[in-house]
């Protein structure tokens, strides 16, 4: 097997006497769209600064394509890293910011191309003072754009992002993992995660609460199937609790089957079920777990 792009062992990190990241372990495969989730304060970005070379462990190891990050002559033309605030320099046009990330990174591509990707081409001469907040985060994509790095960061990219650019970012790193990139993303955005990473890490304190696929990760709790009754309504034939607004939840582990018994009841007694809705666990259910956990 080919040597893992990312391999953390036992990695911790202290700030004084605060431990922030605890004997963490995971690794990420090349090709591999994986996400980094979490709590506030879990420890996300104390773990990318430190895999991104950024950060030195209090103790553990990290390595980079088999290699230190702290090596970043060696590493750091094959990463590229959409940092939550990339800094550009407010004074520079937004393709002379681009024409630097060339520059810094050592990798070859064309600004054009790069300007076209991110759908900046025709603000190539604007100043990055003056582009809106989506626009400057578009530039910032640009980071993980610029000479299609084998090892892309992204940093809650899509943070104030509207629908269509959002939709744009989501397709230019399909592309990106079309030509081999491998994919770290944080986000809070967990339907992102969901619909896109082939595995996941969800943090904790400091440590893993879980890692696995998304069906890994929500296969543990139980599907939801949730409707509103008429009050005539005769008595349900499964076992239902109601929520604060007067809906019926019904939480299964055999979503199908007890689907089928809800609907042919309805069915057999002409009764209408409003606000009809059934699914699987989502990722926020596996991130309420953690917080009802805690108590
Ligand atoms: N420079 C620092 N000095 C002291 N404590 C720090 C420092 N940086 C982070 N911390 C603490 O370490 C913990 C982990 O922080 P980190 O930023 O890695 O979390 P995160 O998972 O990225 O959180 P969020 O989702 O809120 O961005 C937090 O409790 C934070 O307050």
């Amino acid at each position: 097997m080919s040597t893992p792009v990312i391999e953390v062992e036992g990695l911790n990190l202290k700030y004084g006497e605060f431990h922030a990241v605890k004997d963490l372990s995971f690794q990420v495969r090349r090709g591999e769209f994986y996400a980094l989730l979490g709590t506030n304060g879990a420890g996300k970005t104390s773990t990318l600064e430190t895999i991104e070379g950024h950060r030195s462990a209090t103790s553990g190891t990290v390595r980079v394509f088999g290699q230190s990050p702290r090596d970043r002559r060696a590493v750091r033309p094959r990463m590229g890293i959409m940092l939550q605030e990339s800094g550009f320099s407010p004074d520079l046009t937004v393709r002379e910011s681009v024409s630097l990330i060339g520059k810094l990174t050592e990798r070859t591509d064309t600004v054009d191309r790069v300007l076209g990707v991110v759908d900046l081409g025709h603000k190539g001469r604007t100043k990055v003072s003056q582009l809106s907040g989506g626009e400057k985060r578009r530039l910032d994509f640009a980071t993980a754009v610029y000479g299609t790095p084998e090892l892309i960061f992204l940093d809650e990219p899509t943070t104030g992002l509207d629908i269509q650019s959002r939709d744009d970012l989501w397709d230019a790193v399909d592309r990106l993992r079309d030509e081999g990139s491998t994919i770290v993303l944080t986000t809070h955005y967990l339907e992102e995660a969901q619909q896109r990473a082939d595995r996941i890490g969800l943090m904790h304190r400091g440590t893993f609460h879980r890692e696995g696929t998304v069906s890994e990760l929500t296969r543990t709790l139980p599907g939801a199937i949730r409707f509103t009754l008429p009050a005539t309504a005769p008595a349900l034939p499964l076992r239902a609790t109601r929520d604060a607004d007067g809906k019926f939840a019904i939480e299964t582990f055999g979503l199908q089957k007890d689907l089928h018994t809800l609907l042919g009841w309805a069915q057999d007694h002409a009764v209408e079920l409003g606000d009809l809705e059934a699914g699987p666990t989502r990722l926020d259910d596996v991130f309420r777990a953690i917080g009802a956990n805690d108590q």
